[in-house]
């Protein structure tokens, strides 16, 4: 129920603003409903004309007199309500297929821009292809049932009333007649529903899981061939996909066989309808033909009777498959957001120093990573964080620009809290060159430009240059106009990141972070690299993850951190002196290199 609610207020969010095309499409729907459901008076009416007339040319005495203008004029009124309902139909497909077009562009933009919002700790929660699933398989659910559940919902709904209106109206024992199956038939389909929508639900889970399954394979495809993985991945894949299978299968069947036994309930009661009917028409002292009118009034009446409920069991699957859609949405927007501190002070740039005073963090509520972490670095200078593989090192990197923060303690910028300086100035500061450095498609310029669309040419080209990558780009043939896709791997790792450097060195941040990324990529890309970085390392104040400590032996301090302590602090000197864990470190990694 409480699912349902979500499911509601997000369709509420969503189509409440095209408010005025849904008046006009909910009145051209029920307009729709009563040229249909007026139309078989007048084929009732035409049959009784028809009796009449034929009585008459029966009888010798008022042959002469017969006249067929009435059940002409039955029959014409009957056409022009058959064509009205069908413009009227025409009306509300229009605007319906334009406003489900709209209202899922809508939610489909928001998602987005939700996204871009959101703290970096859902995406570091959620699989990629979970995430493109909202995009996909509920999005497009919703706009399905928009184009073709909800106009159904509403015309099938006006019918019914309307046909229950005329009815009574006509004859209230035929009417009752018509209508006695009813408490049957509904529970018979709400048992039916019930079942039917837990597995409908189920599937949308499961197809989230597969996507988030083939994603993370795709993402793992080389880690997979050179182990040798390819039939366990498969395996795996099977496993998931069988969940799928098994849940559509079981939403699908029980949603389907509401149609069918709708069909034939509404087969049985046309049954009763004409058995009963008849013998009603029989028992009262009724005109033979008015009877007769009456009866295929009513056989009519309990078609259209019943054709709400069989249609609305035929969308069944489709409406609860836009609702779980609605409510898996719903629950993305109710997402915590990043606290940009709008009414924060605007960060200015470095003076004096950056500090970590006592930090305590947790991802994990019970479970924590950093135990009261102190360290600075003065303007302009670089420290260098160092230490075994889970250290934290990571961890305190996403505590300067609020990637997380901190439980306890406090990240500082010249004394001042990061919490209270607007997100957009504190991370407009801050560069960061990740050790898996991200393209994006586009050109290479577009991508080097990133942080600075407005560079001009020449400052660009002076950014290349400086990270080392300017000599490469010029032997391609459209050289910075040369187009990155995800189909032709351009770039080497090193490459990458020497372009990531380049878009470092443009922005022109005075705080930076370095994830340094040597240990993977030749040793001349590595000097190329160490270049690139001693140039956007130079004059700024800078923090520096090492992984291959001879990168930094020039650190003004350097702090090794284990199992999220600070165990020893200082030069590299100083530290090699101490013969403690650093010298251990350093010493391992001379023997390696
Ligand atoms: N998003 C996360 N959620 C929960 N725990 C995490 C998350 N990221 C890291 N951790 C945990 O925090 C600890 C520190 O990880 P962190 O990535 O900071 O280490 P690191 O020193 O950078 O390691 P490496 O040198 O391998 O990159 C590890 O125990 C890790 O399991």
């Amino acid at each position: 129920m409480k699912d349902l609610k979500k499911a509601c207020r997000y369709f509420y969010k969503y189509l409440s603003p095209y408010w005025k095309a849904s008046a006009v499409m909910v009145i051209s729907t029920i307009a729709a409903a009563f040229f249909q459901v007026i139309a078989p008076v007048y084929m009732g009416n035409a049959v009784t004309e028809l009796g009449k007339y034929l009585a008459q040319y029966m009888d010798p005495k008022t042959r002469a007199t017969a006249s067929m203008a009435s059940f002409y004029q039955a029959l014409f009124l009957m056409g022009a309500f058959f064509l009205a309902n069908a413009i009227a139909q025409y009306i509300s497909w229009m605007i319906m297929s334009r406003f489900a077009a709209d209202a899922t562009n809508g939610m489909r933009k928001n998602l987005f821009a939700k996204l871009q919002r959101m703290k970096i700790k859902y995406f570091d929660t959620h699989q990629d292809g979970k995430l493109l699933s909202l995009f996909t398989s509920d999005i497009d659910n919703i706009l399905n049932a928009l184009n073709n559940a909800i106009f159904e919902l509403i015309s099938q709904g006006a019918l019914f009333i309307g046909v229950i209106i005329v009815m009574f109206s006509i004859n209230v024992k035929l009417a009752l007649l018509t209508m006695a199956s009813t408490p049957v038939v509904i529970l018979i389909a709400l048992i039916i529903m019930n079942k039917a929508r837990k597995y409908l639900d189920a599937q949308q889970d499961e197809i989230s899981n597969l996507n988030g399954y083939v994603n993370e394979q795709i993402n793992g495809e080389q880690v997979i061939l050179s182990n040798g993985l390819q039939q366990e991945s498969i395996a795996g894949f099977d496993k998931q996909n069988q969940k799928v299978k098994e849940t559509m299968f079981r939403g699908q069947f029980y949603s389907g066989l509401l149609f069918p036994l709708m069909q034939g309930l509404s087969l049985l009661n046309l049954a009763i309808v004409i058995v009963g009917g008849t013998w009603m028409v029989a028992d009262s002292q009724m005109n033979t033909a008015v009877g007769l009118g009456l009866i295929v009034m009513f056989v009519q009446y309990s078609q259209t009777y019943f054709q709400p409920l069989t249609q609305l069991t035929s969308i069944y699957s489709m409406i609860q498959l836009a609702l779980t859609g609605a409510r898996r949405l719903a629950e993305v927007e109710e997402q915590p957001e990043e606290d940009t501190v709008p009414n924060g002070q605007v960060m200015q740039p470095v003076k004096e120093r950056v500090s970590l005073e006592d930090v305590h963090f947790s991802y994990n509520k019970g479970k924590e990573i950093l135990h009261g972490i102190d360290l600075s670095v003065a303007k302009g200078q670089m420290l260098a964080l160092v230490g075994p593989t889970g250290s934290g090192k990571t961890t305190t990197m996403n505590l300067f620009n609020r990637f997380y923060d901190v439980d306890s303690g406090a990240v500082k910028f010249d004394g001042l809290d990061v919490r209270t300086l607007t997100l957009g100035s504190l991370r407009q500061h801050i560069g960061i060159v990740l050790q898996d450095s991200v393209l994006f498609t586009g050109t290479i310029a577009d991508n080097i430009k990133y942080g600075r669309p407005d560079a001009s040419e020449a400052e660009m080209i002076e950014a290349a240059k400086q990270a080392q990558i300017h000599d490469f780009i010029s032997t391609l043939p459209a050289g910075y106009a040369t187009q990155i896709s995800e189909e032709h791997a351009l770039f080497s790792t090193g490459q990458k990141q020497l372009i990531s450097i380049a878009r470092t060195l443009l922005s022109d941040p005075d705080f930076l972070i370095l994830d340094e990324a040597t240990s993977n990529v030749d040793t001349v890309t590595e000097e190329k690299i160490q270049k690139a970085m001693d140039a956007v390392l130079a004059g700024r104040t800078s923090f520096v993850i090492a992984h291959r400590l001879k990168t930094i032996i020039n650190a003004d301090e350097i702090a090794v951190l284990k199992d999220g302590y600070v165990i020893e602090q200082g030069s590299h000197e100083e530290l090699l002196q101490k013969q403690g864990f650093y010298y251990e470190l350093y010493t391992n990694q001379m023997v390696l290199d």
